[in-house]
């Protein structure tokens, strides 16, 4: 399903991810790291968003990068949701529905993360918080066999924090999920630990995994 082979990526001088190694098959899989460690730029790499500098990935058997049918099956929210300001929460997610959806399932979602209301508001115009739900409901809105959640959970109230993890917990497709908070990350089956742009660990055991978090290099 994700198969990552000697990838590396530079910005500038800066060697951020250096030759990653693994293959992710199904299941829901937590990525872990320090600041800075690389998580955002390797899950961006996955989504087909950033290019390798060196190495390839691969998704559903195809470079994300080059395949907008692979691109169609992904779906990501990240802390910076990339939604357009100036149109309304409705037109943002028409726009990522394509013709691949219909008006139920927009409106269940926005039912779900509780922004009915929200849906004629321009997207310049919401707190941080509903930014995060609107751009969860993106992130889904197309049935995603590969859903990727960067920092979804910070910032978010108890009540909307509980649906997204209900939602790390139940996917039944594949789940990238990177998060600060290791509780949350223990719903996952599988982790992968990246320190400075290296992989450390890549199992089933969240004590190993949190153990190679907290390793000096
Ligand atoms: N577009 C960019 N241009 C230059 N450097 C970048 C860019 N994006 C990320 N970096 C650098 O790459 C490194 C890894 O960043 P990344 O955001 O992938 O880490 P992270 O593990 O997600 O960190 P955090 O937990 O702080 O969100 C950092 O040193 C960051 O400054």
């Amino acid at each position: 399903m994700i198969e990552v082979r000697n990838l590396s990526k530079r910005f500038g001088r800066k060697l951020v991810l250096k030759n990653l190694n693994f293959e992710v098959d199904a299941g829901r899989v937590a990525v872990l790291g320090q600041n800075g460690a690389g998580k955002s730029t390797l899950v961006k790499m996955v989504a087909g968003i950033l290019r390798p500098t060196e190495g390839e990935v691969k998704v559903f058997g195809k470079d994300p990068s080059a395949s907008p049918d692979v691109r169609e099956r992904i779906g990501i929210a990240t802390h910076n949701p990339m939604l357009y300001g100036e149109l309304t929460v409705r037109e943002n997610l028409e726009f990522y529905a394509g013709i691949y959806n219909s008006k139920p399932k927009l409106e269940e979602l926005a039912r779900k993360f509780d922004f009915l209301e929200y849906l004629d508001t321009k997207v310049s115009e919401l707190s941080r918080g509903y930014l995060q739900r609107v751009s969860m409901a993106k992130a889904l809105i197309n049935d995603p066999d590969l859903l990727i959640l960067d920092e979804v959970t910070s910032g978010l109230d108890a009540t909307v924090r509980k649906k997204v993890l209900e939602i790390v917990g139940t996917f039944q497709g594949t789940l990238l999920f990177t998060t600060h908070n290791l509780n949350e990350a223990k719903v996952c089956e599988a982790f992968i630990v990246l320190r400075d742009g290296q992989l450390v660990y890549n199992g089933g055991s969240f004590e190993r995994a949190l153990e190679a978090i907290n390793e000096v290099a």
